[in-house]
């Protein structure tokens, strides 16, 4: 499909080198024109959320997921990794232009895996720290402009803290090469802003059996005495 593109203009195939890097010149300048356009947005942008701010975080997971599908699927030889990382990169830079947001990380035995699959989602503008255990991690993101990144294995329990909370949730997971959860992402999210292809849940051992019986793509992720962390993923329940 052909979209309206302000610099869709095919290049002549015998065109010589001089001219080809001219072209791409032009394309650079136009490229860069726009990011600069893109990130002059931000000021607006988290004026616009003000009123919000206390309770909230200026980012908004659901808001990102739409932004990367939409273009995806609108993409003609763009490949959807290199949109995503494209665009993870624009997003970071508006998003830290609004407002500074921390990335705490707490990891143990994948660290440096948990770190640059943090650096992917969030951007090379993030600022990192690295909290001592998990709680640390929790606190920051509980009283600042801030999100953890802390490791998930299945018997690690540290979640277990956010079943009384209804405004600090997990939002997000980070995955390995391989499509393994490695790391849950946390933060002060409104509910409207929550990404809908990947929900969270802690429920009790019961009510996820029942779930699941009911025919709902839910599956435990990790276990701690009764409770399960749980993930209901929309593309498995299109499949
Ligand atoms: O749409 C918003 O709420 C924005 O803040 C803009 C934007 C973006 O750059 O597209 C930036 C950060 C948010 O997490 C989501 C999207």
């Amino acid at each position: 499909m052909q979209h309206p593109n302000i610099i869709a203009r095919p290049v002549a195939p015998a065109a010589d080198l001089d001219e080809l890097r001219w072209e791409i010149d032009r394309i650079d300048n136009a490229i860069l024109a726009l990011m600069d356009r893109r990130i002059a947005t931000a000021h607006a942008v988290a004026a616009a959320k003000r009123d919000m701010r206390s309770r909230w975080l200026n980012l908004h997971p659901g808001r990102e997921a739409a932004v990367l599908d939409r273009l995806s699927a609108q993409a003609e030889a763009m490949p959807p990794e290199s949109i995503r990382a494209i665009w993870r990169e624009l997003i970071g830079l508006n998003l830290q232009a609004q407002r500074r947001m921390e990335v705490v990380l707490h990891a143990g035995a994948r660290a440096a895996l948990v770190a640059g699959a943090a650096r992917e989602r969030f951007g090379g503008a993030a600022p990192m720290v690295v909290a001592d255990c998990a709680g640390e991690a929790l606190d920051r993101a509980r009283s600042r402009e801030a999100v953890a990144v802390i490791e998930l294995s299945p018997l690690s329990g540290w979640w277990v803290a956010l079943a009384e909370e209804p405004d600090l949730v997990i939002f997000e997971g980070l995955r390995d090469s391989a499509g393994a959860l490695v790391a849950l992402c946390v933060g002060r999210i409104a509910p409207e802003s929550l990404p809908e292809r990947e929900r969270y849940e802690i429920l009790g051992e019961g009510r996820l059996r029942q779930r699941s019986a009911a025919g709902e793509p839910i599956r435990a992720v990790a276990m701690s005495g009764h409770l399960r962390l749980c993930v209901t993923r929309q593309a498995e329940a299109a499949r």
